[in-house]
């Protein structure tokens, strides 16, 4: 379950939120500076809150009052951007590696997860191939692995199938949708695409201002 009760003050806006999650995928929309990367960048500890607390499980990330701020590597948390982020001078494989720290290793136990993941994702049979020679769509299903490979406990999706055209978009996603609802953790999508939206509801939660609201009940989460 994730916990998050934040404030962050920037010079012109201010985040003000409190939800708990489930196991469950919930879709995130609303306009363009409304305040949802914000949310995902305090939520993996690349922006740091002004107030509040954020629990994952039984783990403390962030606690203003107890002064604990868990450094981004040590979060567990797989987070996906709308660019794709691989290594360019990286193969496929090493990319997946890398996110388990292993990628000099063959002997790692890890190496039979990146097969399996890379299998579910459709990626296999491009393991030797460096990203530039990928499809957007390709690449984005490896930067999904990628997250997955780190055995997350909550997924942060920000705009991940933004870049990739309407045709990859619907070949890509049942795909994706699949892996990311069998992974059974909490998970953040932020999405502007009604398409997409629809394939992970019914779970949608609607940022404005800095605040967060359930669509469903369309009051303001508590
Ligand atoms: N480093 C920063 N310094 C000052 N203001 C910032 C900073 N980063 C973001 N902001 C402001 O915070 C607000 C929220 O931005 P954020 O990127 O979280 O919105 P968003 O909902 O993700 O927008 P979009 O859908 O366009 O990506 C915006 O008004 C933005 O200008």
């Amino acid at each position: 379950m994730l916990k998050c009760q934040i404030g962050k003050r920037l010079p012109d806006f201010s985040l003000e939120v409190e939800f708990e999650l489930e196991r469950t995928v919930h879709v995130i929309s609303g306009p363009s500076g409304a305040g949802k990367t914000t949310l995902l960048e305090c939520i993996a500890g690349i922006q740091t809150p002004d107030e509040g607390e954020i629990r994952l499980g039984n783990k403390t990330l962030f606690s203003k009052e107890q002064g604990v701020n868990v450094p981004i590597h040590k979060r567990r948390i797989g987070y996906v951007l709308q660019e794709y982020a691989l290594f360019p001078h990286m193969s496929v494989r090493q990319n997946l590696l890398f996110a388990r720290g292993i990628w000099r290793s063959q002997k790692d136990p890890g190496v039979q997860l990146l097969e399996s993941t890379a299998e579910r994702l459709g990626i296999l049979p491009l393991l030797n191939r460096m990203p530039r020679d990928l499809s957007g769509g390709e690449q984005q299903r490896v930067a999904i692995g990628r997250a997955l490979l780190m055995e997350p406990e909550l997924l942060l999706l920000d705009e991940p199938f933004s870049a990739l055209d309407s045709d990859t978009v619907s070949k890509v996603l049942p795909l994706v949708q699949e892996v990311i609802t069998n992974l059974n953790i909490p998970t953040l999508l932020i999405t502007h695409q009604d398409e997409i939206a629809r394939m992970f509801g019914p779970a949608i939660l609607r940022m404005e201002r800095g605040k967060l609201f359930s669509c469903k009940h369309g009051g303001e989460m508590v």
